[in-house]
């Protein structure tokens, strides 16, 4: 009986809409954003601020940089996990990232570029350092509204302030065939906000509450996908969603993507403020030190964990 409907993220329209605003508006878009926090952990943001120039010379920019040679790529190596060359895993043969930390700042996005091209390749840098730092506006609009929502304005400095930002960039090759091929796994992020930007080429899809795959195809040249990380879920204590989310591929065509991550610093202690635990909401999980979670979900045991962070730190309420 009936269609099927289909299912999309709900759309947030940030046009004209800045950091320091105090408008009827920011207040509007504020409760658009919490809410499908709550519901999805993630929606397309329609944001106007990254120039047309910037938004094709990010793909023109991942094209050349996966075209070198893999002996190149693989010299971007990193002692944080996944920050650095990721590729040719047997599991996940279509991917490959490269992440560049502190993505805003000029210098460290150059130091990266240089292992790449020993002569360097400053164009290349300002790319990726500008559209990082263009997008980082969002993430912050993003965790000030998330902060005011849910009434604890007052540690938005330091939670500003104990984070960085990756810029991770992804090629997935097509598989030359029209089956659907899993391009990446399912997983939920364990940063505090991703913002995902893609080219032409969809292919990431959202696991829903009821546990439905949403298909995420751009609605405009300026939509982005924002999503909450685990770290952001533990920190609201659990009123905001992770998602699950995966990247399926069919087709001939390579799909390139670049994901902007606010990721705690370590030894920063991610501690749900005390206005968010209460009778009603017991506190879900201990005291964590991102980078100490990290090293866990990378082990053999943490990767097997659908819930890693549970394991690593949940509490159990009853
Ligand atoms: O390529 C994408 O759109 C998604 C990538 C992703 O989920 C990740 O890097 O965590
Ligand atoms: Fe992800």
């Amino acid at each position: 009986m009936g269609s099927e409907t289909t299912l999309t993220l709900p759309i947030i329209d940030f046009t004209n809409l800045k950091l320091d605003d105090n408008t009827s508006d920011w207040e509007a878009v504020k409760s658009q954003v919490y809410k499908a926090l709550v519901e999805y952990g993630c929606f397309e943001a329609n944001f106007d601020k990254i120039p047309l120039n910037l938004r094709k010379g990010i793909f023109a920019s991942l094209e050349e940089l996966f075209d070198l040679p893999l002996q190149t790529k693989l010299l971007n190596v990193s002692n944080k996990p996944f920050h650095g060359y990721v590729g040719q895993y047997p599991m996940v043969p279509l991917y490959e990232s490269m992440g560049f930390d502190d993505a805003d700042v000029y210098e460290k996005v150059e130091s990266t570029t240089n292992i790449l091209w020993p002569h360097g390749n400053p164009s290349f840098s300002k790319t990726i350092q500008s559209f990082s730092e263009q997008l980082s506006e969002l993430d912050q609009i993003i965790r000030k509204m998330v902060l005011e929502s849910l009434g604890a304005e007052k540690y938005l400095e330091e939670h500003m302030n104990s984070s960085n930002y990756l810029l991770r960039v992804m090629k997935y090759k097509g598989p030359q065939t029209s089956e659907t091929k899993v391009g990446l796994n399912s997983h939920t992020d364990k940063n505090i906000v991703t913002i995902l930007y893609q080219n032409q080429v969809h292919g990431l899809e959202v696991l829903n509450k009821d546990g439905k795959w949403i298909s995420y195809k751009p609605s405009s040249p300026d939509s982005f996908v924002a999503m909450i990380g685990d770290s952001l879920h533990a920190w609201s204590n659990g009123r905001l969603y992770s998602p699950f989310h995966r990247v399926m591929m069919a087709g001939n065509e390579a799909r390139y993507s670049a994901g902007l991550f606010s990721i705690p610093k370590g030894g920063y202690i991610i501690k749900a403020p005390e206005e968010l635990v209460d009778e009603e909401h017991p506190l879900l999980y201990k005291p964590y030190d991102h980078v100490e979670f990290l090293k866990y979900y990378y082990t053999k045991e943490g990767q097997t964990e659908l819930f890693a962070l549970r394991t690593f730190c949940g509490l159990s309420s009853d």
